[in-house]
């Protein structure tokens, strides 16, 4: 058993955790570690909108020009697909996409195919809306949680290795344990998300300090009949309810944006996995829904009640808690309520 903060990650606290040394959990979690000469890594979510079965056919090919730019020299390590419909009515496809460190994200990024094609005026005058959040939080700042240790989804997908079990979890405030920075920073909000831009054209959404995002995933691939009808039939909605609420309600607890995805192949057939991904104005907040909320709690005790009969049911998140200089938001042609332009401030406002 280790701690989740890899040793030189570790430093003197001057923020305790919330648990004694002694603490050692119920059951066993394992945490993703990135190599020492990686300073911050890449998340980017690139996405496609539309409206209408007549535009589905421009949205795919919209986003197989993007993954197709993966395939290009210094693109991702590792990215998935995903659809959903958000709560304005729209379908939404997104390719979420890892890089191990920036240097290689910003070579990807500068290269004229890529550069070019976002910056083309025919993303303007196209019939679908795309978009790109990207994330570069420094290895300090995020962390991961996983019941399993083979096929990482997601970030841990590209990092190097996997830990031994980590005594961080199984208690609210696990989750900040686990991040390195917490050991002396409380990672506190300051600023506000700020739009520059012709807001029915393009945007860009300037982050602030702190802004936090958890990916929360479920993948009910390889579960046996018995468990697959547990799942979908006890646990999942309760998870929908709470994904409703944070997309709907959640506003004003906090959350930007909650986009609840689920996976699908290349030819848009759907997978047996789904995820949040979920913005929130900060750790604390959203440490306070996943701790008190009953839309929260619901799903919690779904699966705690029922985890012994579903071992086969693999859940994880990765939680990132970033910068200002490190957050950078893009919308054209998308609607006014998409992803973090919603809660935006339009600039010199
Ligand atoms: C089927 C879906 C879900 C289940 C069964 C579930 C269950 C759990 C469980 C058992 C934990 C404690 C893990 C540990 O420390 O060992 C946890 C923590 C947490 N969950 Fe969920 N959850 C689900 C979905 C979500 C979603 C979609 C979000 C956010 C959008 C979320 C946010 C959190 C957060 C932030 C924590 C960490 C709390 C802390 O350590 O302080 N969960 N959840």
């Amino acid at each position: 058993m280790e701690s989740a903060i890899d040793t030189h990650l570790q430093c003197p606290r001057t923020l305790s955790r919330r648990v004694p040394d002694e603490y050692r959990p119920p059951f066993p979690i394992w945490v993703a570690r990135v190599g020492r000469d990686v300073t911050a890594v890449v998340m980017g979510y690139f996405g496609v909108q539309y409206r209408g079965e007549e535009r589905r056919a421009e949205a795919w090919a919209t986003l197989r020009a993007i993954t197709d730019g993966f395939a290009l020299d210094d693109g991702p390590g590792g990215w998935d697909l995903t659809h959903h419909v958000d709560a304005q009515g729209y379908d939404t496809l997104i390719a979420a996409a890892y890089w191990r460190d920036t240097a290689t994200y910003d070579r990807w990024l500068a290269r004229p195919e890529v550069a070019g094609w976002w910056d083309a005026p025919e993303r303007l005058s196209a019939g679908v809306g795309v978009f790109r959040e990207i994330l570069a939080p420094g290895v300090d700042r995020f962390e991961t949680l996983y019941p399993f240790t083979e096929g990482l989804p997601g970030v841990g997908g590209v990092l190097d290795d996997v830990s031994d079990q980590v005594t961080e979890h199984a208690y609210w405030g696990a989750m900040r344990d686990r991040i390195p920075r917490s050991q002396t920073d409380r990672m506190s909000p300051d600023g506000e998300l700020r739009a520059e831009g012709d807001p029915s054209g393009r945007v860009v959404v300037r982050g602030h300090e702190n802004v936090a995002l958890i990916r929360s995933g479920q993948d009910w691939t390889d579960t046996p009949p018995e468990e697959r009808e547990l799942y979908l039939g006890a646990i999942e909605p309760a998870l929908a309810d709470a994904m409703d609420f944070l997309r709907d309600r959640g506003q004003r607890i906090g959350c930007y944006s909650n986009r609840y995805v689920r996976n699908v192949d290349a030819d848009g057939v759907p997978l047996d996995t789904t995820y949040a991904i979920s913005y929130w104005r900060s750790l604390d907040l959203l440490e306070r829904w996943a701790e008190s909320h009953p839309s929260h709690l619901n799903v919690f005790v779904a699966f705690v009640s029922r985890a012994r009969h579903v071992p086969s049911l693999r859940l994880y998140h990765e939680v990132a808690v970033i910068d200002a200089g490190s957050q950078y938001y893009e919308y054209v042609n998308c609607h006014a309520a998409t992803g973090l332009l919603r809660d935006s401030v339009e600039q010199g406002q």
